[in-house]
């Protein structure tokens, strides 16, 4: 059983999420996925092709971290696994959002082969935990796009499990996963990788 209480606060930590990345135009057409933790064994999660910019709390339920419905006969995301993975590896986390922006798609397109995207000189990726300065080294990892997300909830978990320390991951074609302490955090890391991504799209259209 979980606590109704953490369960409203995290519901609406979701719906408000969804309003915001919405606006920015990095959730379009019901695409993306959000989710916050309730304890250790329950996160609240959107539900399945809702449209992000308007949820309500009928479209957050609670599911175990085995990706199980508690106490709801409605279908969660069909990504709910790549949420229960990054809970289960790290216990502090506290909230993961899925992302679709366009620079996120196309750049993890036109790294075609590659399986890593490497920045350095941004004076943002210091708004990453441990991360120090412009000179150091941000290595976000590119996974190919599939519709077995039992296949890449594996491979990340496995992937995270050996490299803990950014908080995110591409996937090719498709978008962003970032995680945080506080739905906060992990807001604020969309916006980061966001910008970065942004940024490397824009040094690669230069002549
Ligand atoms: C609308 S296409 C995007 C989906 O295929 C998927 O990638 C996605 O982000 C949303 O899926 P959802 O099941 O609503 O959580
Ligand atoms: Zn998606």
């Amino acid at each position: 059983m979980f606590d109704i209480t953490r369960y409203a606060d995290a519901s609406q930590s979701i719906i408000d999420a969804g309003r915001f990345l919405y606006q920015n135009g990095w959730s379009p057409a019901t695409s993306s996925n959000y989710s916050a933790r309730i304890d250790e064994q329950h996160i609240a999660i959107t539900v399945s092709g809702k449209h992000k910019g308007a949820l309500t709390n009928a479209d957050v339920m609670v599911v175990n971290l085995a990706g199980e419905p508690v106490q709801s006969s409605c279908r969660s995301s069909a990504e709910t696994l790549l949420h229960t993975v990054i809970y289960d590896l790290f216990s502090d986390i506290g909230a993961v959002l899925h992302t679709h922006s366009m620079p996120a798609t196309v750049l993890s397109r036109w790294l075609e082969g590659e399986n890593e995207l490497c920045l350095t000189d941004y004076e943002l990726q210091k708004a990453f935990p441990g991360y120090e300065s412009h000179e150091s080294q941000l290595v976000i990892p590119i996974f190919e796009n599939t519709q077995d997300i039992e296949a890449l909830a594996a491979e990340t978990k496995a992937y995270f499990n050996q490299n803990p320390d950014l908080p995110g991951y591409l996937i090719r074609g498709h978008g962003l996963y970032t995680w945080g302490k506080t739905m906060a955090d992990c807001l604020r890391h969309v916006e980061a990788f966001e910008f970065l991504l942004q940024c490397e799209l824009e040094m690669k259209r230069l002549p």
